[in-house]
């Protein structure tokens, strides 16, 4: 595996280690799947109590951590090995899969920019279909296709059983969403969901002489200038450095492992090794929070379509992956796989009516809503967008080069 903690749970402390996070101080709600996520017919009395729970979670925090799911921790570390082994090939053979016109493909470090501004360093590698003349790199990694196929087909099968219980959850019948996204993962030209394997290399690299060079990302700077004045060197080479120094600091500032930003579609599921680093901040409040690791769990997080869908009864959660601050941490990489489901490209994304009493899932938040929603609905949103047209208004702002 490329340089990392370890890809999972034991082995080197991660940066959040003697942190306060979200999941240290309880404020991030745990959903217990009772094994059933990958199941095709799951238990109908799990996905009622499921529902209720992540509505609950969704519409308080944005997020939530799900245990219990049924995809085995051997599964996610086996396809971030297969990242790291893509990652090793040579550059000209990694551009044949670059991303082309849609989604599907490798995309470089440094060809995204979230927040608009900072370029995202990472390697990214997004599958829009699991069909088989889907270009995936069998050929230099037999394999790949297998596993990440798997994979990708369990949380696929895990969204079904959490599209279901978001309908129960919020009233509506069961198939309410499922029906709304039935092409998932069958190509572009029908749902824009993504399975997206990442990988942010290292910061800085350590060269084993006690220097500390930049690492894999090809950034040019090295040293720190305070340890190399030299006071007898001439005043205007010295300005020079100086001036170079402060470039470099700028620079630095612009870049981060992953900008802040809201997914775009219904809803993302998002595993992460033990590096840390992903921030989020909470519905109402306006400081970043670290979300913290909990071995094996899958997070939830609610994305725009979802939020328009319920009248931002359920809000996108905003959130970003920052650089570590220590030194020694900067040294490793970081693997996470996110999986972005999406309704499919026809389905109109108008708010729906919620339910207006706390009938089935008793939440203190639901009596509180205005009664009048109707009319809510309609001077909230204008102009109705299906989910292809939002989300390729959004691309356009990411994929900024
Ligand atoms: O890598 C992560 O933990 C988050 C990635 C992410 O938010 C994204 O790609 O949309
Ligand atoms: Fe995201």
């Amino acid at each position: 595996m490329l340089k990392s903690g370890n890809g999972g749970g034991a082995g080197k402390p991660g940066s959040e280690e003697k942190m306060d996070t979200l999941l240290s101080t309880s404020q991030i709600p745990i959903i217990d799947l009772a094994h059933c996520g990958t199941e095709e017919c799951p238990i109908r009395s799990v996905v009622n109590r499921v529902g209720g729970q992540l509505f609950r979670a969704l519409s308080e925090k944005g997020v939530a951590l799900l245990v219990n799911h049924g995809i085995p921790e051997e599964k996610i570390k086996m396809a971030y090995s297969h990242l790291d082994d893509f990652c090793k090939l040579p550059d000209d053979t990694k551009e044949m899969y670059l991303r082309k016109t849609g989604n599907h493909g490798y995309i470089k470090p440094g060809q995204e920019r979230f927040d608009g501004v900072s370029k995202d360093i990472r390697h990214t590698f997004n599958i829009c279909t699991l069909k088989p003349e889907a270009p995936l790199p069998e050929e230099p990694l037999p394999g790949f296709r297998e596993h990440i196929s798997d994979l990708a087909t369990d949380f696929q099968r895990l969204s079904s059983l959490l599209l279901q219980a978001l309908a129960i959850g919020l009233e509506q019948p069961t198939k309410y969403f499922l029906e709304k996204h039935s092409h998932i993962l069958d190509g572009e030209s029908e749902n824009q969901s993504t399975f997206r394997l990442l990988y942010y290399p290292p910061l800085i690299e350590d060269d084993g002489k006690n220097e500390l060079q930049r690492g894999t990302c090809k950034y040019s700077q090295q040293r720190c200038a305070k340890d190399e004045i030299d006071l007898s060197i001439p005043e205007d080479y010295r300005k020079k450095r100086a001036e170079e120094e402060e470039e470099r600091r700028e620079d630095d500032e612009k870049r981060t492992r992953c900008g802040a930003h809201c997914d775009y579609g219904t809803f993302t599921l998002l595993v992460q090794d033990s590096e840390g680093g992903l921030e989020v901040k909470l519905p109402g409040v306006d400081k970043w929070k670290r979300v913290g690791h909990l071995p094996g769990a899958i997070l939830i997080n609610a994305g725009e379509l979802l939020s328009t869908w319920t009248n931002d009864k359920i809000t996108a959660l905003l959130h970003r992956v920052v650089i570590p601050e220590e030194e020694a941490l900067k040294t490793r990489g970081r693997h996470s796989i996110a999986f972005f489901v999406h309704p499919d490209n026809c389905i109109d994304i108008e708010p729906f009516e919620l339910p207006t009493s706390s009938s089935s899932n008793s939440l203190d938040s639901m009596d509180k809503k205005p009664k009048n929603r109707k009319k809510s609905f309609k001077t909230a949103k204008t102009k109705i967008y299906n989910a292809y047209q939002h989300v390729q208004r959004r691309f356009k702002e990411t994929y900024a080069s």
